[in-house]
Parts: structure tokens; C-alpha cells; sequence
């Protein structure tokens, strides 16, 4: 693998690995996510009108996890067996114990993601977000949340690609995948992180 490329405007801190799944595993894995995940798509509400979310997605990690989401709440699936794998290379790469992983489905260039940060109180402060790319190149942006001097950045996100979000990117910056009409090719987008586990003793 080769080294990393390091992007630090102020207040993030982005390392992006081009090439970190060969091209044809990296198509093997997402025939087999496309096959194999329990795929949904949510509806969320918002200002007291429900919406279908705009892709679809599926959450796994260790029992007892949840992620919230709008008005959501996913409760872990257990890990599939890829996934896991993958799972078991970021840990060391990125020194954190990554317990989840929110898969995206966008099934062409009409499924996006708005802008947010990851910044749920689940994931403590400075999360890092492994996020991983399989099938169609698209187009990731980030803005700065308060200084609008700060240019956006763009990422073409390829088949294969890790793009690693640390530091204190969620706290000052919002990230997107805008929707691209001339795409019709799935992309699968796989966001490793780490939930503060409940402490359900209490
Ligand atoms: O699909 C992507 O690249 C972004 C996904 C994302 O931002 C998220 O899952 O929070
Ligand atoms: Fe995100």
C-alpha cells in the first residue's frame, strides 16, 4: 500500500489511500455487499413530513450498538464477514478500535447524502471515520462550518479508496456526495467507527 496523501486546512485532518483494496477484490466485494447486506431504505421525517432517504443502508457492529440518525435508531446487525475483514485491517492502520460500520448503497448518481458532520455524541470527541469506497467514482465534498473564506474541497472518491477523517474534522467541517445525473453505476460507501458503548449496567 502505498503511502497516504495528508490534507490539513485548518481544523481537519484527511488522509486519503487511492489504492487501498486491489481493483478486482475490490469489485468481488461489491458484488457480494450488493448481494449479501439486508439493504433499507429509511424514511425519515423532517419539519413533520416524511421523506424515503435518498439511498439505501444498512448498520453492523457489535451487539448492543445503535446509531441514531434523525428520528432512527439502527440497531446493530452482526458483521459480514468482509466486512469484518476490512474492519480488521483499519484498526491497526488507524489505531482506533473501530466496533461499527454504516454501509451506504447509492444505486446511481440520483442517491446522495446531505450535508452533516459525524458528529453524534456517541462517537466522543475528534471521531476518526474510515470510509470506504467500492464501484462508481463519485464526487465527496467538505465545507468549513463557520469560516466560509475556507475554498471546499473535493475528493472523486475511486473503486478501492480509503479516505480517512480525524482530528477535528467533524467538529469544524460538514461533509456531502451531491447527487451526479451522468452517473447510472452503483457506488457502495462503507464508514468505519467507533460508538461509545452504553453502559448498560447502570
Ligand atoms: O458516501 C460517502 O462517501 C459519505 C458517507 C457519509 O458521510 C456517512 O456515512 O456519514
Ligand atoms: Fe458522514
Amino acid at each position: 500500500m502505498n503511502s497516504p496523501e495528508v490534507f490539513t486546512p485548518p481544523g481537519a485532518h484527511l488522509s486519503f489511500y487511492a489504492d487501498f483494496i486491489f481493483p478486482e477484490h475490490a469489485k468481488r466485494l461489491q458484488e457480494t455487499l450488493r448481494r449479501e447486506i439486508a439493504w433499507r431504505q429509511d424514511r425519515i421525517f423532517l419539519f413533520g413530513k416524511s421523506h424515503l432517504i435518498p439511498r439505501r443502508q444498512a448498520f453492523q457492529g457489535e451487539t448492543g450498538l445503535h446509531y441514531q440518525y434523525s428520528n432512527l435508531q439502527l440497531a446493530a446487525e452482526p458483521w459480514h464477514p468482509d466486512v469484518k475483514s476490512l474492519r480488521d485491517q483499519l484498526v491497526p492502520l488507524c489505531h482506533v478500535p473501530f466496533n461499527s460500520v454504516l454501509l451506504n448503497q447509492y444505486r446511481t448518481g440520483g442517491d446522495k447524502m446531505g450535508w452533516h458532520s459525524d458528529d453524534e455524541p456517541e462517537l466522543g470527541k475528534n471521531p476518526v471515520i474510515a470510509s470506504i469506497t467500492l464501484g462508481a467514482t463519485r464526487r465527496f465534498v467538505l465545507k468549513h462550518r463557520y469560516d466560509k473564506s475556507q475554498p471546499k474541497l473535493t475528493f472523486d472518491l475511486p473503486c478501492g479508496s480509503l479516505l480517512i477523517m480525524a482530528g477535528q474534522t467533524q467538529h469544524y467541517w460538514q461533509h456531502a456526495l451531491p447527487e451526479t445525473r451522468r452517473i447510472h453505476e452503483e457506488r457502495i460507501n462503507l464508514t468505519f467507527r467507533y460508538i461509545i458503548p452504553k453502559d448498560t449496567s447502570l
